[in-house]
C-alpha cells in the first residue's frame, strides 16, 4: 500500500513500555494524528472544525493487526488510504511502516462517522469532501 503520508516520527523511549517496545497507546495516537492530517487535506481543517462547518470524522469501529515490534530510535511513518465512502461514514486503512525497509509493522481499518460537532450526530458527508477523498481511494 502506498497512500497519503499521514504521520512521520522516530520512536522515543517515552513511547515504549517495560516490554521494551512501542506501546499500543502510541499506535492509536499515530492513527489519530493520521486522521487529522488526512481529513485536513480533504478540507476538514482545524479552522473549519472550530468556526466553519464544525464537522469531523470520529471512529466507530476499528480492527487492527500488530505485525512486528518497533523500538526506541526507529524511524516510522504512517500511510493512509480510504477504502470505502458511505453516506455518513468513511473507512480508512492506516499502515504504520518501519521507514528503513518499508515493512508494515501495524495495520488498522478505522470506520469513521462524520460527526456534527454541534448536534453530536452523524452528518451526510458534503460533496467536496467526497470528491477530495477519492484521491486517496485504495486501488484494490
Ligand atoms: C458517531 C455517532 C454520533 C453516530 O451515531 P448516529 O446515530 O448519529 O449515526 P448512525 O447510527 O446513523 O450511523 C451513521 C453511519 O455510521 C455507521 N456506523 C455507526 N456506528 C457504527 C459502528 N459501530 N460500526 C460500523 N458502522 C457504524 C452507520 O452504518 C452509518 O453509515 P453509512 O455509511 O450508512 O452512512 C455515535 O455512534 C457516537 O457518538 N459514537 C461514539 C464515537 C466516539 O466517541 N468515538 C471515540 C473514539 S474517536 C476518537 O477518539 C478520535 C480521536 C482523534 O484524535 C481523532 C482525530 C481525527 C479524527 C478523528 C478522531 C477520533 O475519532
Amino acid at each position: 500500500m502506498t497512500g497519503f503520508l499521514a504521520f512521520k516520527s522516530v520512536v522515543d523511549p517515552s513511547d515504549c513500555d517495560f516490554l521494551g517496545h512501542m506501546n499500543v497507546s502510541k499506535y492509536f495516537s499515530a492513527c489519530s494524528d493520521a486522521v487529522f492530517a488526512l481529513q485536513a487535506a480533504m478540507g476538514l481543517t482545524a479552522e473549519d472544525m472550530r468556526s466553519g462547518r464544525r464537522l469531523s470524522f470520529a471512529v466507530v469501529h476499528a480492527e487492527s493487526d500488530f505485525l512486528a515490534e518497533v523500538s526506541a530510535g526507529e524511524a516510522i511513518h504512517m500511510e493512509s488510504e480510504v477504502t470505502a465512502i458511505g453516506e455518513k461514514s468513511m473507512t480508512f486503512r492506516h499502515a504504520l511502516k518501519r521507514s528503513f525497509d518499508d515493512k508494515i509493522v501495524f495495520c488498522t481499518v478505522f470506520k469513521c462517522v462524520l460527526l456534527d460537532l454541534t448536534a453530536r450526530r452523524a452528518a451526510v458527508i458534503p460533496k467536496d469532501i467526497v470528491n477530495s477523498a477519492k484521491a486517496w481511494l485504495a486501488k484494490e
